[in-house]
C-alpha cells in the first residue's frame, strides 16, 4: 500500500527538482509568496495580538526570503515585528529581493546581526521567533556571526520558553540525514515547531532532527506534482501494515502461533534473555523457549509459561530464533550463533550476537548466504562495529548506514535510536519509525524489541512488516506510558510489555 502524502519523505534533490519544475510552470504567486503565507498562517496559531513582538531571522538564501515574506504579513496584521538579516542583500535571489523590498517598506524594526538577545524587564519578551536562517541549501557548518546568532537564540528560548517556528528545517540540521551539518563543528537552532515546505523530509524525524525539529507540520505550497513525485522513505503508519497473520480464529491452538527460541541469558545477564522471552509471550507467540548457555535459570517464576532449556541439549526445530540478549561472546555463544544461522527459519540477531558477527567473518559469511529471513537490530554502536566505523559516522547518516548493513548482510535492519531506521536489502524506500521517546533509553528495552520481533515473525508476519510493526508498537507503548505520567523518567522495560500487548490487540482489531 502506498504511504499517505504526509508520511512520504523526500530527499533534498527531489525537493529541489519539484521546485525547479514548479518555477518553470508558474509565475504568480511565486513559491516564496506561498511559503510566506503558509508561515504566517502557522505563526498565527502560536501567537496572540498584543502579547509581545515577533522576531524573524532571515538568512542569505531563499529560506531567508520566506522569512521576509512572512514578516511583511505579520507586520501588516498588526504584530510588532523585528527582523535580523544575515548575508549580502545584493546577492539575494530575485524572489528574495522582492521579499526584501516589501520587508524594507513595512513597519518592521531591522536589527543588526550582532544585537544582544537578552530577556529584559524593560521590554516585552518575544512571543515567537521564526527561523529562516538556512534551509535545505545549507552546505557547510554554521560558523561566525550566524553561529553566534544561533547560540543567542537557543539561550534566549531556553531562558524564556519562547517558541521557535523553523522554516522548512531548523537551521543547522541536515534535512535528509537528521545530523547537524559539520557535526561538532556546526550548531543548530532548537525549534519547537518546523513547517516543512513542499514535502516532508527524513532529517526531521531521525537523529538530532527528532529533537531539534519539534513538532513537524507540512505545507505542500499547492504543488500537485508532490503526489506523483518519487520519495526516498516513509514514516511508518501502523494502519498500513499487513497484520492479518496476528488475528485469531476460533479453531486455532497454541501450535498456530509459532514457537520462539530466545537464545541468551548467560550467567550474569539472565535479565536480558528473560525480558526478550516475556516480550515474545506478551506479543502472542504460541510457545516460548529460553535457551541458555548455562542453565542458570530453571523457571521464570513470574511467567512459568516460558520454558527454560539448556543450550547444549536444545534441538533446533521449527522455532523462530531470537539470538543475542545476554548471550555473551564465549565460544559456546559463537557456536550457538552458527547453529542459528544454519537453521532454515527466521532469525532475529541482537546485542552480543551482533558483536560476534562483527568480529567473526565466518559467521558474517554464513549470514550473507542464508536464505531464510534475518533481522538485525543494532543500536548505533553495534552498527558501527559491524561497519567498522565510529558511532559518530553512523549517526552522521543513519539511513545510509542502515542501507549499507542491509546490502552487506542481505538482511533486514532496524537501526535503533531516535527515529529508528528500517530497511531491507531489496527495499526501494526505507522507513522511519515515528513513535517513541527518551524513556526508551534504559537497559532492557532493546531486549523487549527483539523478543517482540520474534513473536510477530513466529505468528507469520513478513519480516519487513514485523520489524515496522514491532518498532511502532514498542515506541507507542513508551508514548502511552509517558502520557500516563510513568515516564520518561523511570520508565523501564518490563512496563512496556502489557502496553505492547494492548496496542497489538487494538491494532489487529482496527481500534487504532
Ligand atoms: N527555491 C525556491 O523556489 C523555494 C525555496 N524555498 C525555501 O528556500 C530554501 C532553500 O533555499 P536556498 O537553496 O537558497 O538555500 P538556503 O538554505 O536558504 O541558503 C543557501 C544560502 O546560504 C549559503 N550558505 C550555505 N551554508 C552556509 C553556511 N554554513 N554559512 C553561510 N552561508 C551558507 C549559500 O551560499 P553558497 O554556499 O551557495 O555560496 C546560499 O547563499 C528552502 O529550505 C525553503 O525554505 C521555498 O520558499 C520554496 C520555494
Ligand atoms: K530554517
Amino acid at each position: 500500500m502506498k504511504p499517505q502524502q504526509s508520511d512520504r519523505l523526500f530527499s533534498i534533490q527531489q525537493i529541489q527538482m519539484l521546485e525547479r519544475n514548479a518555477k518553470a510552470d508558474r509565475h504568480q504567486p511565486s513559491l516564496m509568496e506561498l511559503a510566506g503565507k503558509a508561515i504566517f498562517s502557522q505563526a498565527l496559531t502560536l501567537i496572540k495580538p498584543g502579547q509581545g513582538p515577533v522576531l524573524l531571522i532571515a538568512g542569505p538564501g531563499n529560506n531567508g526570503g520566506d522569512a521576509m515574506e512572512a514578516a511583511a504579513h505579520l507586520s501588516a496584521a498588526g504584530y510588532t515585528t523585528d527582523m535580523i538579516r544575515i548575508g549580502e542583500d545584493a546577492a539575494r535571489s530575485p524572489e528574495a529581493q522582492l521579499a526584501l523590498n516589501q520587508a524594507l517598506h513595512a513597519p518592521i524594526q531591522h536589527l543588526p546581526a550582532d544585537v544582544s538577545l537578552v530577556p529584559s524587564t524593560d521590554q516585552p519578551a518575544y512571543q515567537l521567533i521564526v527561523d529562516g536562517l538556512f534551509g535545505i541549501g545549507l552546505n557547510k557548518p554554521i560558523t561566525d556571526a550566524a553561529a553566534q546568532l544561533v547560540a543567542q537564540i537557543n539561550n534566549y528560548t531556553a531562558q524564556t520558553g519562547c517558541p521557535v517556528l523553523a522554516i522548512d528545517v531548523p537551521s543547522g540540521l541536515h534535512a535528509e540525514t537528521g545530523a547537524i551539518v559539520g557535526g561538532a563543528a556546526g550548531c543548530c537552532i532548537a525549534a519547537t515547531h518546523t513547517l516543512s515546505l513542499i514535502g516532508n523530509k527524513p532529517g526531521l524525524h531521525t537523529g538530532y532532527g527528532k529533537q531539534l525539529a519539534g513538532q513537524v507540520l507540512l505545507d505542500d505550497l499547492q504543488l500537485a506534482a508532490v503526489a506523483h513525485s518519487g520519495y526516498v522513505a516513509c514514516l511508518t503508519d501502523p494502519a498500513q501494515i499487513e497484520c492479518h497473520a496476528l488475528s485469531r480464529k476460533a479453531y486455532t491452538h497454541k501450535g498456530s502461533f509459532g514457537d520462539v527460541a530466545i537464545i541468551g541469558a548467560a550467567p550474569g545477564m539472565a535479565g536480558a534473555g528473560i525480558l526478550a522471552a516475556r516480550a515474545a509471550l506478551f506479543a502472542g507467540a504460541g510457545r516460548i523457549f529460553l535457551v541458555q548457555p548455562d542453565t542458570e535459570l530453571r523457571l521464570d517464576m513470574l511467567h512459568p509459561e516460558i520454558m527454560c532449556r539448556d543450550a547444549r541439549q536444545f534441538e533446533f526445530n521449527k522455532q523462530v530464533i531470537v539470538i543475542g540478549p545476554g548471550l555473551g561472546q564465549e565460544q559456546l555463544a559463537a557456536d550457538l550463533l552458527r547453529a542459528a544461522l544454519q537453521h532454515p527459519c527466521p532469525v532475529v540477531i541482537d546485542a552480543d550476537a551482533l558483536n560476534l558477527l562483527a568480529t567473526k567473518p565466518e559467521l558474517a559469511a554464513l549470514l550473507q548466504t542464508r536464505t531464510a529471513a534475518a533481522l538485525l537490530t543494532p543500536h548505533p554502536l553495534e552498527a558501527a562495529r559491524l561497519l567498522a566505523l565510529s558511532t559518530e559516522q553512523v549517526q552522521q547518516n543513519r539511513a545510509m548506514s542502515a542501507k549499507e548493513l542491509a546490502q552487506r548482510f542481505g538482511c533486514h535492519i532496524i537501526l535503533k535510536g531516535a527515529g529508528s531506521i528500517l530497511c531491507g536489502p531489496q527495499d526501494r524506500h526505507y522507513r522511519i519509525n515515528p513513535s517513541g521517546n527518551p524513556g526508551l533509553a534504559s537497559g532492557g528495552t532493546g531486549d523487549v524489541l527483539a523478543g517482540l520481533c520474534g513473536a510477530l515473525l513466529a505468528q507469520g508476519m513478513e519480516v519487513g512488516d514485523a520489524a515496522a510493526f514491532a518498532c511502532w508498537a514498542h515506541g507507542a507503548a513508551a508514548d502511552e506510558l509517558v502520557a500516563a505520567g510513568s515516564g520518561p523518567i523511570g520508565l523501564h522495560a518490563s512496563e512496556l510489555l502489557p502496553v505492547i500487548r494492548s496496542l497489538l490487540n487494538r491494532l489487529v482489531t482496527g481500534r487504532i
